[in-house]
């Protein structure tokens, strides 16, 4: 928390060339996409029995991500403010000066539009706009308003992120189906312990730019609860794949042992008095996304 802070958000220092890759790939959150496209990944498997066709799946992964990445940029660009301000992100490219406003503008028009292209003419229009309409929903509703009006920002603002599964649903199939929508519920409901139990521990740099996060707005001990009664929700959400039948025996017993480990540790950090749960809970949070997801592949593969 003690490291230094910068300052300025319109510097147009740019260093050499060979690293300013780097400085772009930053730009797109590239461990972020790359969680969401293995929900990408695990919604084209399961809307077919069998193999996935070639073409959705290769182009519907390529045009997704860039257009997920191309969402990051501009998230970046209109955060270059605030993130020069706090110490988790002041070293990020905008505020460094690494890339300056003009390129990074060009560069998240450029990988939007040959994302929204590469979807539009090799998958299907359908998967476009709804990849469009999420990267809207998460540049410009999540964050140029909702991240600054209100403590429910990543509660309604989530929906964005939670949408690849469903994503690469219609990439396959070219049309909606609710066992998509199942899955985008679960990291609909996932979202808030995720981000939640970050924001209790970088509570006091919201603040200081004037965020409304949850912990800021209604304290700590509020938003524990919020964490917990969100994971109870999660779990139950992750049942629902089991009740409709769109999954078996492998994925009750793999989620409903993730299900108790996210519920433990978020009992944890209500009720414990340690140092350090809350980062815990974000860092599990992430793990138990990601194996769900493998675990909803792998019964996909061994039940159908
Ligand atoms: C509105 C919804 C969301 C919010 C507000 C949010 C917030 C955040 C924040 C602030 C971080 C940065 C932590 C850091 O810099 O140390 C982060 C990290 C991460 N998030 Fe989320 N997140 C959201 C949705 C998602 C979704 C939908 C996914 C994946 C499906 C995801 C996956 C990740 C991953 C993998 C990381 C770790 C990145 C790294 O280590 O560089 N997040 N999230
Ligand atoms: C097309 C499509 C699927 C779009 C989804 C785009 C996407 C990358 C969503 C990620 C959600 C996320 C990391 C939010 C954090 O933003 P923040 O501004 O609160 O966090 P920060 O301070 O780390 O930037």
């Amino acid at each position: 928390m003690a490291k230094p802070l910068s300052i300025s958000s319109t510097s147009n220092e740019v260093p050499s060339q060979p690293l300013q890759w780097r400085a772009y790939y930053e730009m797109t959150k590239p461990k972020v996409v790359a969680l969401m496209l293995l929900t990408v990944l695990v919604g084209m498997c399961l809307a077919v029995p069998g193999s996935v066709p070639l073409q959705p799946l290769i182009f519907g992964m390529l045009g997704i991500g860039m257009m997920a990445g191309a969402a990051a940029a501009f998230n970046h660009l209109i955060d270059r403010r605030i993130d020069g301000l706090m110490a988790r992100t002041y070293n990020r490219p905008l505020p460094k000066g690494r890339v300056s406003i003009t390129k990074a503008l060009t560069f998240s028009i450029s990988l939007a539009v040959v994302g929204f292209v590469l979807l539009y003419t090799l998958v299907n229009a359908l998967t476009a706009w709804l990849t469009f309409a999420s990267l809207l929903g998460y540049a410009v509703i999540y964050t140029a308003y909702l991240k600054r009006a209100t403590p429910q920002n990543i509660v309604v603002g989530g929906l964005a992120g939670a949408m690849p599964p469903l994503l690469g649903w219609t990439s396959v199939t070219g049309e909606f189906h609710g066992n998509a929508l199942l899955l985008v519920i679960i990291i609909f409901a996932w979202t808030p312990p995720h981000f939640w139990a970050l924001a209790i521990h970088r509570k006091a740099e919201y603040a200081k730019v004037d965020i409304p996060m949850l912990p800021v707005t209604h304290g700590t001990e509020f938003t524990k609860t919020c964490i917990l009664l969100y994971t109870i929700l999660l779990a139950i959400a992750c049942l629902l794949p089991v009740l409709v039948g769109m999954c078996g025996p492998v994925y009750l017993v793999g989620s409903t042992l993730l299900s108790c480990g996210f519920i433990y540790k978020s009992w944890e950090l209500k009720y414990a008095d340690k140092p350090g749960l809350a980062m815990q809970v974000f860092r599990f949070s992430i793990y138990h996304l990601m194996l769900l997801f493998i675990v909803l592949l792998v019964d996909h593969y061994l039940w159908v």
